[in-house]
């Protein structure tokens, strides 16, 4: 599973500005539609190398003096099922209020690992009121300053502790693990419920109860994999906020247990800022990748539609024209199985091993025939070139200046390696390093 950290507290302890002190700053964003308030809740973060999901509660308690309100108590308990680790945030000035109890009283209940963060701990003086915590019962008490990252670090140290994962991938157990992703409406139920040939439940009310049942081990032709779903989320709430709520978390989650995204598409709506935000997830977790466009049967068409539909895509990914394309229609059971191959096969992809040799050999006389600009009068001379054990393709280039290699360059020497090698689907990441 991936890691995720939960933030909670009530309004005002500091939440948001932990929260964005923890995240990077310009990331992928899954929903355009819903405007800026709702995409401050998801960030990806990263300490002493484990990576994981930051959910930020902030916004859901805002403006509500009543934390047990129906919905807002169901978005905090549903951050918090989702959850590998939980931060509680007080607020040292203010100290144990009536409403930090009742807080502590669902995180009590939960059985997870933990942490208190006493935050606005800006001077010494303040760092000793942090003490009074204890007396919630949760275990031990960080005193942080959001705003100045006083800390903060030993707050992570403790939370990351507590991660099951390593926060790189999944364990290497050969299965390839799909993850289905789209748009609400793009036809991801209907798709599995064709793949498994049997409707599946959805189960409507209860908050986390579909946790479990997203992940579908399923069998093609002798092929073992899995599938994970995101469908169907949505319909848990009525909420609108909710909507986004938790099939944001969902897609984040399936998507970083993945290998593989196979990325549905409307075929009708064409790709979308939102597909395009999963695809720039999906490049950023360094998942293989796919598109699937969907709804096929609605298309009209003459022979050449699909050509045409092609181009228009390659001509959005531009350089990311190396994610396959599949069109299907899965009312029509038109291509789905080949939509799954595809999907294997670019799971095989991801795991390819390319010899040190064989990469030497096709990628050095490109070099040579068309080398690195020289920078401020010194030339740049690549050594040899081998690939990574990493999970994901990363491919090391040895040389004398490896600072001085810039993106057009790196792009020259991705193609050259996607031409020679098949990496269809794949991100692959380059490295230069000092011989
Ligand atoms: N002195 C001090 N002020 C802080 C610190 N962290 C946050 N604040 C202030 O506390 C106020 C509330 O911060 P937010 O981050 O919006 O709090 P929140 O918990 O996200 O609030 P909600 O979104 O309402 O749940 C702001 O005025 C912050 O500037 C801190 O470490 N020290
Ligand atoms: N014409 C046509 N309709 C399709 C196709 N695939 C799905 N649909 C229809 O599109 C609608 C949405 O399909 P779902 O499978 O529920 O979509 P979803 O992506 O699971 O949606 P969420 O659960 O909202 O995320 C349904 O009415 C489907 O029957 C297709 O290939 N062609």
């Amino acid at each position: 599973m991936a890691n995720i950290v939960a933030i909670v507290g009530r309004p005002n302890v500091g939440k948001s500005t932990f929260f964005n002190r923890l995240v990077e700053k310009r990331q992928a964003i899954m929903d355009n539609e819903s405007g800026v308030t709702r995409d401050r809740h998801y960030g990806y973060a990263e300490w002493v190398g484990k990576h994981f999901t930051v959910i930020d509660t902030g916004g859901y308690v805002t403006g509500s003096e009543d934390v047990f309100e129906g919905a807002i108590r169901e978005q905090v308990e549903e951050a918090m099922n989702e959850a590998s680790v939980v931060i509680f945030m007080a607020d040292c000035h203010d100290g144990l209020t009536g409403m930090d109890n009742d807080f502590a009283r669902i995180v009590r209940g939960l059985k997870k690992p933990v942490v208190i963060a006493a935050n606005k701990a800006d001077t010494a003086e303040w760092s000793y009121q942090s003490s009074e915590f204890y007396g919630l019962g949760l275990g031990e008490v960080f005193p942080i300053s959001s705003s100045s990252g006083a800390g903060t670090g030993e707050l992570l140290d403790e939370v990351v502790k507590h991660f099951e994962d390593e926060g790189t991938e999944n364990p290497d157990d050969g299965i390839p693990r799909i993850a289905i992703l789209g748009r609400p409406n793009a036809g991801k139920s209907s798709f599995m419920n064709a793949l498994l040939g049997k409707e599946r439940t959805i189960v409507t009310d209860v908050a986390g109860t579909t946790r479990d049942s997203i992940n579908t081990r399923y069998k093609l032709y002798g092929q073992d994999f899995i599938l994970t779903d995101t469908a169907g989320v949505r319909k848990k709430s009525k909420v609108h906020e909710d909507i986004e709520f938790y099939s944001v978390m969902r897609a984040l989650q399936a998507l970083q247990d993945s290998d593989v995204c196979i990325i549905m598409v409307d075929a009708v709506r064409g790709l979308e800022a939102q597909d395009m935000n999963l695809i720039s997830l999906a490049l950023k977790y360094k998942k293989g990748l796919m598109l699937m466009m969907n709804k096929w049967d609605l298309i009209e068409k003459d022979s050449n539609t699909m050509n045409k539909a092609k181009a228009q895509l390659e001509e959005k990914l531009g350089h990311l024209n190396w994610i396959p394309q599949i069109f299907t229609s899965v009312t029509q059971k038109q291509r789905i199985f080949q939509a799954i191959e595809l999907a294997v096969k670019v799971y095989h992809n991801r795991i390819r091993k390319i010899s040190t040799s064989a990469l030497n050999d096709a990628i050095l006389p490109q070099i040579d025939r068309f080398p690195p600009p020289a920078l401020k009068g010194k030339h740049i001379k690549i050594k040899y070139i081998t690939q990574l054990p990493t999970h994901a393709p990363t491919i090391a280039f040895f040389c004398n200046l490896p600072q001085y290699i810039k993106a057009p360059y790196e792009r020259y020497l991705e193609n050259n390696i996607r031409e020679s090698f098949d990496f269809e689907g794949v991100p692959i990441k380059l490295v230069f390093r000092k011989k």
